[in-house]
C-alpha cells in the first residue's frame, strides 16, 4: 500500500550518507538510499570536505526516493543525525574554509591535553560539561586550528558540527541540538546552555555558533526552495533540529523518556560505542557524558577503533571478515588510528602471544577479541552511570542491544556474546541511526514526542540471542595487555 505520510531520516556517518524513507504510520522501510563520502589524512589527521556531505546526502535522498516508490508529494519532514564532534568552520556564505576535522582524528591531543588542565581539571569538565576533553572533541579541534592555521580560526563566521552544518543547508536557519552540542566541550549538560567561561578560554564568540534548539518535537525550520530543487522534495516540509549518531540510535531503538530507560546499547561501526538513555546526569570523569536528543542524556564511551580496523587486519592476512576464529592465545589491540578509550591518541597496533602454531585466522579472529574488548570494558561505568549496579542480576540480564554495520556481522555478534556474556538484541532494522532520524523527522512533521513515535514503529524490535558462558580466560588476557598499555609498561 502507498503510505500518504512519508519521511527521510539521514545519517551521515564517517564513511557513508544515508537516507531512510520510512511510512510515517507504521515505520516500514520503504527505501534506503545510500552515498559514500571520503576521509583523507594519515599520521593522526582524519578530514572530510563537508561540500561532499552535502553532494552525498543529495545523492542518497535522490537514491532512497527513486526506490521508494512514492511521489516527493508525500514527503513529509526531514532530519539529519551525523557523526559527532567534527569541526566545521565556514565562511561568512556558509561555504567551509578548510576540511572538517574529524572525531577520529588526534592531532589536537596536547590541546585537549591542556584544556582538560584547565577550570579545575578533569573532575570539574565532567561536572559542568559531562565530558573531560580528548583529541575528539571539538573545542580541543579548534584549539588545534587556533594554534595550526590561525588564519582558518580568524577568518570563520561561523563554526558548525556535522549535522547542523547540513541542517542549515536545508532549512538554512542555524541550529543545533543539545546531543551533538554536548559533544563539544562548549556546551554544559548541567545549565542546558553553552558555556560562556569555556567560550572564552577557547576565543570562541558565540554569535558563531548555532542557537540550541529545545529538545521534544523540535522543527527548526522548512525546507528552502534552493534545498528542494537539488534534493527533488517538496519546498515548506519541516526540518527538524536532528542530533548526533549515537544520539538518533536511542531514538530509532525506542530508548528515551517516552520508552525504556537505562538499558545499553553498543554501536559497533567506525567507532564501537556503549552507551545508555537514563534520566540521570552523567558527571564521570570516565565517560563521556552526552545530553541525549529527548531531554534526557546519554553517557557513553567511544573507541576509535572497530570495524574499520577490524577489516583491515582481515585484508592484510588477505581473509574474508567472517574467516576468523578465536584468538588462542594471541592478543590483538587494533589500535590503528590511535586510541579515545583507553585515552592513548599516539598508540598503534599492538600483537602479542604469537606462537608456532597460530593461524591467520586466529590473528583476525584476536582483533575481534581486542576491538570488542576495548569497547566493553567500559560498558559497566555506563551502567553506574545510569545510577545502576552493574552486578545486580536484574541489571546484568538486559539485553544488550547491537547496531552499526557489526551487528550484521556473524563473528561480531559471536565475539561480543562470548566475551560479554550477556543476552543479545539485535534489531531486525540494520539503520537504527538514520530511523531514529526519520523518527525525529516524524516529531517535527507531526509535534509528537519522537522516542514514542519511533516505539509505535518497533524500529527496535528484533531477535534475542541468548547468552552463553562468559570466556573470561580471553577477557583477562586482552584486558592485561590493554592495562599493560595504559601503564606504559610493555605489553604481555
Ligand atoms: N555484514 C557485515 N559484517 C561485518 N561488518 C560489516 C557488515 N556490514 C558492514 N559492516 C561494517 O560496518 C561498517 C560500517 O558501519 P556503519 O555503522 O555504517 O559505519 P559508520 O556509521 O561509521 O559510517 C564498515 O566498516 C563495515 O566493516
Ligand atoms: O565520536 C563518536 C562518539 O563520541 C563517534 O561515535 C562518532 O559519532 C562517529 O560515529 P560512527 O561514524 O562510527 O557511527
Amino acid at each position: 500500500m502507498t503510505p500518504s505520510t512519508v519521511v527521510v531520516g539521514v545519517d551521515s556517518s564517517t564513511q557513508s550518507t544515508k537516507a531512510a524513507f520510512t511510512d510515517a504510520a507504521t515505520g516500514r522501510l520503504l527505501a534506503l538510499g545510500r552515498a559514500p563520502h571520503r576521509v583523507t589524512g594519515g599520521a593522526g589527521a582524519r578530514e572530510s570536505d563537508p561540500e561532499e556531505w552535502w553532494r552525498a546526502l543529495g545523492e542518497a535522498v535522490a537514491a532512497g526516493l527513486r526506490e521508494a516508490g512514492v511521489p516527493a508529494s508525500a514527503v513529509a519532514g526531514i532530519a539529519v543525525a551525523g557523526q559527532q564532534h567534527g569541526l566545521v568552520v565556514l565562511d561568512g556564505h556558509g561555504r567551509p574554509l578548510r576540511p572538517a576535522l574529524l572525531w577520529n582524528d588526534t592531532r589536537a591531543a596536547p590541546q585537549a591535553a591542556a584544556l582538560a588542565g584547565a577550570l579545575g581539571g578533569p573532575a570539574a569538565w565532567a561536572a559542568r560539561t559531562g565530558s573531560v576533553p580528548v583529541a575528539s572533541m571539538t573545542a580541543a579541534k579548534w584549539q588545534w586550528l587556533r594554534e595550526h592555521e590561525p588564519y582558518a580560526a580568524e577568518s570563520a563566521a561561523a563554526v558548525r558540527l556535522p549535522h547542523d552544518f547540513l541542517t542549515e543547508r536545508l532549512a538554512g536557519v542555524a541550529a543545533t541540538d543539545p546531543g551533538d552540542a554536548s559533544g563539544t566541550c562548549w556546551y554544559s549538560t548541567a545549565t542546558g546552555a553553552y558555556d560562556t567561561e569555556i567560550l572564552g578560554l577557547v576565543g570562541l564568540d558565540e554569535s558563531l555558533l548555532p542557537p540550541v534548539a529545545p529538545t521534544g518535537a523540535t522543527r527548526v525550520g522548512s525546507l528552502t526552495r534552493a534545498a528542494a530543487e537539488r534534493l527533488g522534495l517538496p519546498a515548506g516540509i519541516a526540518v527538524a533540529a536532528g542530533t548526533g549518531d549515537n544520539m538518533a540510535a536511542a531514538v530509532g531503538l525506542g530508548l528515551g523518556g517516552a520508552g525504556l530507560l537505562d538499558h545499553p546499547v553498543l554501536g559497533l561501526g567506525t567507532s564501537g560505542t556503549v552507551f545508555a538513555a537514563t534520566r540521570t546526569r552523567p558527571a564521570s570523569a570516565a565517560l563521556a557524558g552526552f545530553a541525549s536528543a529527548d531531554g534526557g542524556y546519554l553517557p557513553l564511551a567511544c573507541t576509535l577503533n572497530c570495524t574499520l580496523a577490524v577489516d583491515k587486519v582481515a585484508a592484510l592476512l588477505g581473509l574474508d571478515r567472517d574467516d576468523a576464529a578465536p584468538g588462542g592465545e594471541a592478543v590483538l589491540l587494533p589500535y590503528l588510528d590511535g586510541e579515545r578509550t583507553p585515552d592513548l591518541p599516539a598508540a598503534s597496533g599492538v600483537l602479542t602471544g604469537l606462537r608456532h602454531d597460530t593461524t591467520p585466522r586466529q590473528l583476525l579472529g584476536a582483533a575481534y577479541e581486542g576491538a570488542a574488548v576495548t569497547v566493553l570494558r567500559a560498558l559497566d561505568e555506563v551502567v553506574r552511570a545510569c545510577g545502576l549496579d552493574p552486578a545486580d542480576p536484574a541489571v546484568a540480564s538486559r539485553p544488550l542491544r547491537l547496531v552499526g554495520g557489526g551487528a550484521r556481522g556473524r563473528t561480531w555478534v559471536e565475539t561480543v556474546r562470548r566475551l560479554s556474556g550477556r543476552p543479545l538484541l539485535i534489531p531486525a532494522a540494520g539503520e537504527l541511526v538514520a530511523l531514529g532520524a526519520a523518527a525525529l523527522a516524524a516529531g517535527a512533521a507531526s509535534g509528537r514526542d519522537a522516542v514514542e513515535v519511533a516505539g509505535e514503529w518497533g524500529t527496535g524490535n528484533g531477535r534475542l540471542v541468548p547468552p552463553v558462558e562468559r570466556d573470561r580466560a580471553t577477557w583477562y588476557r586482552v584486558t592485561s595487555v590493554i592495562d599493560g598499555l595504559v601503564a606504559g609498561g610493555s605489553p604481555g
